[in-house]
């Protein structure tokens, strides 16, 4: 079969679970570290599907995707041929999504197999660890019967002990604004202003962050070294779950597990704590941010990925309705139109070729993936003298000390096809939410500057 079978590991058993430790979570992966000794395990992670959504079974019940899926990746022969969930997202991962970004910055992991004892054994370990609202949300799938196993990208491996080594992580989300001719006239808000912002206040009104952020995802795929600064410190200031320190492979600052931050809202104190935490292994706060941005800078992860969000060419508003033509059922969204007019305009889309109607479909997914994925930013102090010849090395004035360095992206998973109606609801609630608020601000006073006051 595939080549990462050289590599075979042993399987996981109920008394591997002591090993394993809670790393964090999103919302449909759960992330282990590891605490043993194993040589074949050490400086890994294993990531674990959560029982919910994801891709679907297929009516044949065997293949993970649907029979709509399997057109769109047709030549994408190891994901078609996939029969469990951890093989499909390796095969995303190393057949589609390394076409796009650099491989050298990317681990599509090993799928190991794992019993159903090991995960209920480690469920039972780490359940006291895990965000509360996570635990009600979703559990380890047990009978997956295999899970991933990844480099752990917090740790830059064979650190000596004595050193430190630092990790940040970061989820950009979306870093253009979209140009759509298919955006509707009521919506070109969206050609002006990015969907982080707007996703932003709704996020507020739904008390899923204490405060609006202050990132701009504009500025950190800026290219400019002092923007990408501006959008670092942005976010230090707000994690929320775009912003992440790890030390030693332990995380510092920021959420625990994702999404909302009612987790971890830091008081300024805990953010002088952390400063200080940071200074005693030698380096300020401000230069760790500043590397942060120098590398992001010079290994051109950033401008990658963004060209990798830009397939999304016709936005969700235009991209909805070829999803109507490979469903293969009426529009949903002209069945509400009215002006002739409007019309027109998107049945030129329903009349464009099948295959036309796939790939256009297909880059969209691939482009949600780029919008959703992280980037994971490792360093450590480079050994006197020379710089360990498998790294990347980085010089930071400010701490006078010379980085070697890792950059990798981390979650590259395939949305299912099935999404794409999510993706165009919440996108209209998105956009409707924002205009109503400045549409109410405007009334109450006209400084406009564009920012909505969000209501409770
Ligand atoms: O739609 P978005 O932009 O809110 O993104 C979702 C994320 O929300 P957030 O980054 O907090 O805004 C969301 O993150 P959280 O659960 O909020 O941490 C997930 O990453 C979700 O992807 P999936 O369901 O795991 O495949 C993400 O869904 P996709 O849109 O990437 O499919
Ligand atoms: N290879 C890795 N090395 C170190 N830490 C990792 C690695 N992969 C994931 N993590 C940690 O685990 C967390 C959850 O992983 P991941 O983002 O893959 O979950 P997810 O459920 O797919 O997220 P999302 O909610 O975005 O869909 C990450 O935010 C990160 O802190
Ligand atoms: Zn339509």
């Amino acid at each position: 079969m595939s080549h990462h079978r050289q590599e075979e590991h042993a399987i996981l058993r109920e008394s591997d679970a002591k090993d394993w430790f809670y790393k964090g979570e999103g919302a449909a992966n759960l992330v282990l570290g590891y605490s043993g000794s194993s040589p074949s395990l050490v400086g890994k992670v294993l990531r674990i599907q959560k029982s919910a959504k994801q891709i679907n079974l297929s009516e044949n019940g065997c293949l993970v995707l649907s029979d709509e899926e399997r057109l769109i990746w047709r030549g994408v022969g190891e994901l078609v041929k996939s029969t469990s969930k951890e093989a499909a997202a390796r095969a995303f991962v190393q057949c589609v999504m390394t076409n796009y970004l650099d491989s050298k910055h990317i681990d599509p992991g090993i799928p190991i197999p794992v019993f159903k004892e090991f995960l209920e054994a480690v469920e039972m370990n780490i359940n006291s660890q895990r965000p509360t609202w996570r635990v009600a949300a979703s559990n380890i799938d047990n009978l997956c019967g295999s899970a991933l196993l990844i480099s752990d990208h917090s740790i830059i491996s064979g650190a000596p002990k004595s050193d430190f080594c630092f990790a940040v992580e970061i989820k950009p989300k979306c870093g253009f604004l979209p140009s759509s001719e298919y955006i509707a006239e009521a919506n070109s808000i969206k050609k002006h202003v990015t969907r982080f912002k707007m996703h932003q206040f709704l996020k507020l009104h739904q008390g899923e962050v204490s405060q609006v952020s202050g990132y701009d995802p504009l500025d950190l795929f800026s290219g400019s070294r002092d923007r990408m600064l501006l959008a670092i410190t942005a976010l230090f200031t707000s994690p929320q779950n775009n912003f992440r320190i790890f030390m030693n492979g332990a995380l510092i600052y920021g959420g625990l597990g994702g999404g909302a931050d009612n987790n971890s809202v830091l008081s300024p104190k805990t953010e002088n704590a952390i400063a200080d935490l940071i200074a005693a292994s030698g380096l300020q706060l401000v230069s760790l941010l500043e590397l942060t941005a120098e590398i992001l800078l010079r290994s051109e992860i950033l401008h990658r990925l963004l060209a990798t969000q830009k397939m999304d060419i016709l936005d969700i508003e235009g991209a909805i309705h070829l999803y109507y033509n490979i469903i293969s059922q009426p529009c949903s969204v002209c069945k509400n139109l009215s002006k002739a007019e409007v019309l027109h305009k998107y049945s030129s889309l329903h009349s464009l070729p099948w295959e036309e109607s796939l790939k256009i479909v297909g880059d969209y997914l691939i482009a949600a993936t780029a919008k959703d994925c992280s980037l994971m930013i490792s360093f450590r102090p480079s050994e006197d003298g020379h710089s360990a010849s498998n790294h990347d090395t980085v010089f930071s004035k400010s701490s006078n000390q010379s980085y070697d360095y890792k950059a990798y992206y981390i979650d590259l998973d395939l949305k299912p096809l099935k999404k794409m109606i999510h993706y165009y609801q919440l996108d209209q609630k998105i956009v409707n939410f924002y205009k109503m608020n400045q549409e109410i601000q405007g009334n109450v006073c006209c400084s406009g500057n564009g920012a909505p006051t969000a209501k409770h």
